[in-house]
């Protein structure tokens, strides 16, 4: 099992942001965490990394389980985490192609020298991340939808048993964003791949790879399972609390606001 949750809620600052969170990922599962803003996603991903401990429950990630094994740096290591704090991390003189090296060593920065394999993979995956033709320019000259690229490449680096794409679309054009969505639909689709998380708030990021969703309402769980049954008219309408119309195209939803 990737993850377990049971009954989990969280306290910060005396304000109870998650409340009875359950929440089962298998291997090979690919979820969509789709919530809108102050849902408690961030909150929620914060514990899948062990940056939060729950104020009650269970959370297993990885087959640890919070409190009993040893957590922090040993599970993160595991864990491929892409999110946009993250990014102001890295310094103005590291090319692409060091970023996506450091992610072998789990630092920012690159202070060891990494093998002739590590470099081959990295090479590899900015290929296959479609970077290669600025692999060598400084990251923090490249688009947002570039880095973005160069993240999951770094990410991918380890190995990691899941990988967590937190809002990845953000600040991208259309065109970036459906740019990155195929590069994600292909990478997620490749043997190698880990169990993927996608965290958004928009439901037309849901490809066909993620065939399971949770969707996070106030800090619950609003409802979650198989994507093609939570993702309907019926379903949204409930949980955005406006009627919505939802049409699926080529496997991928679109959502509406229904007008009387
Ligand atoms: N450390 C904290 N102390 C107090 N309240 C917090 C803390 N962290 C988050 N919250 C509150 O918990 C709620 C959920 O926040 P969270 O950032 O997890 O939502 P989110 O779904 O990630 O939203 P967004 O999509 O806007 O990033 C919000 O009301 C937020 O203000």
């Amino acid at each position: 099992m990737v993850l377990d949750i049971k009954d989990v809620s969280l306290v910060r600052e005396g304000n109870w942001i998650l409340k009875n969170i359950n929440w089962t990922i298998n291997k090979g599962e690919h979820w969509v965490l789709l919530g809108l803003n102050g849902a408690g996603k961030t909150a929620l991903l914060h514990m899948l990394y062990a940056f939060y401990f729950p104020t009650k429950g269970m959370v297993k990630v990885l087959d640890r389980q919070f409190g009993k094994d040893i957590l922090g740096e040993e599970l993160r290591q595991k864990i491929g985490l892409v999110s946009s704090t993250l990014q102001g991390r890295f310094y103005e003189s590291d090319s692409a192609y060091h970023v996506v090296l450091s992610g072998g060593f789990a630092s920012i920065g690159l202070y060891d020298t990494p093998t002739d394999s590590m470099r081959e993979k990295a090479q590899k995956l900015l290929k296959e991340m479609g970077c290669f033709p600025y692999a060598n320019r400084s990251y923090r000259t490249l688009s947002q939808g570039e880095r973005q690229r160069v993240m999951i490449a770094r990410a991918l680096m380890a190995d990691p048993e899941l990988l967590i794409l937190d809002e990845p679309t953000n600040g991208l054009d259309f065109l970036a964003r459906e740019g990155l969505l195929e590069v994600i639909q292909h990478v997620t689709a490749s043997a190698y791949t880990p169990t993927v998380i996608y965290v958004t708030h928009h439901v037309e990021e849901i490809l066909p790879i993620f065939t399971k969703t949770l969707l996070l309402k106030d800090g619950e769980v609003f409802s979650s399972g198989d994507t093609q049954a939570l993702i309907s008219e019926e379903v949204l309408s409930d949980f955005f609390g406006v009627p919505v119309e939802v049409i699926w195209h080529h496997g991928r939803p679109s959502l509406m606001k229904k007008h009387p």
